[in-house]
């Protein structure tokens, strides 16, 4: 395997050039999910499996096209379960379960060790049906429902950007909210912790800390982020992630940004991204009525302003006179469709240069007349999950900005 080189991982804003990107082509995980369950495992829609990945893999495709390398969770996974730490960090991380008592703990165990990391990886993603167990020994196993999970599926998986994200040199491995996801980020923490490509890597974060997602995460510009705090990123969560990123010299300004705690905003990232070093695409009903807080370091503690505009906050902290918005100008039902349709939530692959889904299409248009060139993908079944091209993703590696 490769050895890390210098600079072979950091991110210090949206926009530079994208050089390294981790997915998770979608896979049986998906094919878990049904009507009954799809609610708890937060989709919207039943997704068509094989239609989905040929989505995803025009999506890595588009990237791989503009010279972005393209990683894969799977490959990275099962490279770090050769390792025997690896190994039993993963296998103690679903074992501790309380679901599971320890009849049927044991049983798993068993199961468990005795998969060769290619199959121990997809049964820690795709999960694993009571009927797989195949065993019908213990209480607990006695009393599940024929069609319940053991080890429950990660169908979340597929949004990268959420599980970890990098900032500056160092991975903020996350705290994800919703139980469906938590186990997401065992797995990729035991990505960056054994996989030697990350050898030497500090994260910055960890799952046992107060609620922080990586779609709630902006970098502004190399020194400020922006953090939302709704639906998943807890303002205990933007706190902690401010001293962290103070201590490590990552950031001098943080913004907390309070967004609207439902489905429709769950991260800032579906409301707001970057398609230039000094330009938004932002969802017009909460342009102008968005609010940060601005968080800075002041002796060994937080000093938090009072709470203004979004654009001014973030402009001043960027040294900027404004932030331009690209404000879509849709009616408000366009718009409110193509927003729950992530309309918002694009990846810059490069300064004015961004991927979207195509069916929103007033908003592409929209970029397109403010000057930013659009690689559309589709994203019919993708999308069933709620998320975007930025949520779709995870920058290991973009070149710095150019200077505004
Ligand atoms: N950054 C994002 O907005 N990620 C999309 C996550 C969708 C996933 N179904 C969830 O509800 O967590």
């Amino acid at each position: 395997m490769a050895q890390p080189t210098a600079h072979e991982h950091q991110v210090t804003s949206e926009v530079g050039r994208l050089r390294t990107v981790l997915l998770h082509r979608p896979g049986a995980e998906l094919k878990r999910l049904t009507p009954r369950n799809s609610d708890k495992l937060l989709f919207d829609a039943i997704p068509w499996v094989g239609r989905a990945q040929e989505e995803h893999d025009a999506f890595a495709q588009a990237l791989r096209d503009r010279d972005v390398e393209v990683l894969y969770v799977t490959e990275l996974l099962q490279d770090a379960l050769e390792y025997e730490v690896a190994r039993n960090e993963a296998i103690s991380d679903v074992l501790s379960d309380h679901r599971l008592g320890d009849q049927l703990r044991h049983v798993v165990e068993g199961y468990l060790r005795d998969l060769d990391p290619e199959d121990l990886s997809h049964t820690l993603i795709d999960g694993l049906a009571h009927e797989e167990l195949k065993t019908g020994h213990g209480l607990v196993y006695r009393l599940m429902d024929r069609l319940d999970f053991v080890i429950d599926p990660l169908p979340g998986l597929l949004f990268t950007r959420d599980n970890s994200a990098w900032i500056g040199d160092r991975v903020a491995v996350t705290s994800l909210a919703m139980p469906a996801r938590r186990r997401e980020s065992a797995l990729t923490g035991l990505i960056y912790a054994h996989h030697p490509r990350f050898a030497g890597v500090e994260p910055i974060y960890n799952p046992a800390l107060e609620h922080v997602e990586g779609g709630d995460i902006l970098l502004l510009s190399p020194g400020v982020v922006a953090v939302g705090t709704g639906e998943r990123t807890t303002p205990a969560g933007v706190e902690r992630l401010a001293r962290q990123v103070f201590t490590a010299g990552l950031a001098q300004t943080v913004l907390a940004v309070p967004i609207e705690q439902q489905r429709a905003t769950m991260h800032l990232d579906t409301v707001c991204t970057m398609v230039d070093v000094d330009t938004v695409v932002m969802y017009p009903p909460i342009a102008h009525s968005l609010t940060a807080f601005t968080v800075t370091a002041a002796n060994g503690d937080l000093r938090v302003s009072e709470p203004r505009p979004f654009l001014e906050a973030a402009a001043e902290a960027m040294g900027l006179d404004r932030l331009k918005v690209i404000d879509t100008g849709l009616d408000p039902v366009t718009a409110e469709r193509e927003q729950w349709d992530d309309g918002n939530n694009t990846l810059a692959v490069a300064p004015r240069l961004a991927v979207a889904y195509e069916r929103n299409i007033e908003t592409n248009a929209q970029l397109e007349t403010a000057g930013i060139e659009v690689i559309r993908i589709s994203g019919s079944e993708l999308g069933s999950g709620r998320g975007g091209p930025r949520c779709m993703s995870c920058p290991i590696l973009r070149d710095p900005p150019p200077a505004v």
